[in-house]
């Protein structure tokens, strides 16, 4: 990134998409300054509510998430990281628009097993942003189900059954990202946490018009900038 040093809040959003981000700057934040557009991925830095606060596109999959993790954290000081994106829902009662709470991420990623010698790690969100998150969805009643999230290498799979045993297993929703946001949060010693939207459905095939999927996009970002900055 080529953000100059001090530029980036310690608090910042993370979504996939490099425009979501804009969108984001643009609706939420108050005087938005981008701060970086290496390979154009897009980052902003404003104030939301008089907080300061950043944005910044990962792109998909965790090899690249993680660079913008990394850097973050250890060039930027980032304290509290809070990844905003789409899942595919694994559960008949989380349904396309629901928000998802990331309460921990399962993998099927060769990052963790190589990082921890083919030991199994668990990476799980900070509790305390957490707690706020679904406490916030709570207080406006917005429909947020907590839990285990599948982070994947794979998005389109060749078997489309295989997601079912995850599904057994009560696994909620497929992103692509947590898994390695949370691992390297925890190595750090800073916060994280993901909050989802659900785009599509692989048990119903539910699908969703472009207007809704803003609206409930909308949703989770004001879910997730009151939980990372600690606003009623
Ligand atoms: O909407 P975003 O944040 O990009 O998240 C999800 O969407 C992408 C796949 O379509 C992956 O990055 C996945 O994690
Ligand atoms: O990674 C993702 C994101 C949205 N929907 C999916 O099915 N997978």
């Amino acid at each position: 990134m080529n953000a100059q040093e001090g530029q980036i809040a310690p608090t910042v959003l993370l979504p996939g998409d490099p425009l979501r981000a804009q969108h984001i700057a643009q609706t939420f934040f108050d005087n938005p300054v981008q701060h970086n557009s290496v390979r154009g991925m897009l980052g902003f830095t404003g104030t939301y509510r008089g907080k300061p606060v950043s944005v910044q596109g990962t792109g998909m999959g965790m090899p690249s998430a993680g660079i913008y993790v990394h850097e973050l954290i250890h060039s930027y000081g980032a304290k509290t990281l809070v990844r905003v994106g789409t899942c595919g829902s694994y559960q008949k009662d989380v349904h396309v628009r629901d928000i998802v709470l990331g309460q921990a991420a399962c993998t099927d990623s060769n990052l963790n097993f190589t990082r921890f010698q083919g030991l199994s790690y668990a990476p799980i969100a900070d509790f305390s942003l957490l707690m706020a998150a679904y406490q916030r969805a709570q207080a406006r009643g917005f429909a947020a189900h907590v839990g285990n999230i599948m982070s994947s290498d794979i998005f389109y799979q060749d078997d489309p059954q295989s997601f079912q045993m995850w599904a057994d297993h009560g696994v909620l929703a497929v992103e692509m990202e947590a898994a390695a946001l949370y691992t390297q949060a925890a190595k750090a010693g800073v916060r994280a946490l993901t909050v989802l939207t659900v785009s599509d459905h692989l048990v119903t095939h539910e699908v969703t018009t472009a207007e809704e999927r803003q609206t409930t996009f909308n949703q989770m970002i004001e879910v997730a900038l009151e939980a990372a900055l600690g606003l009623d």
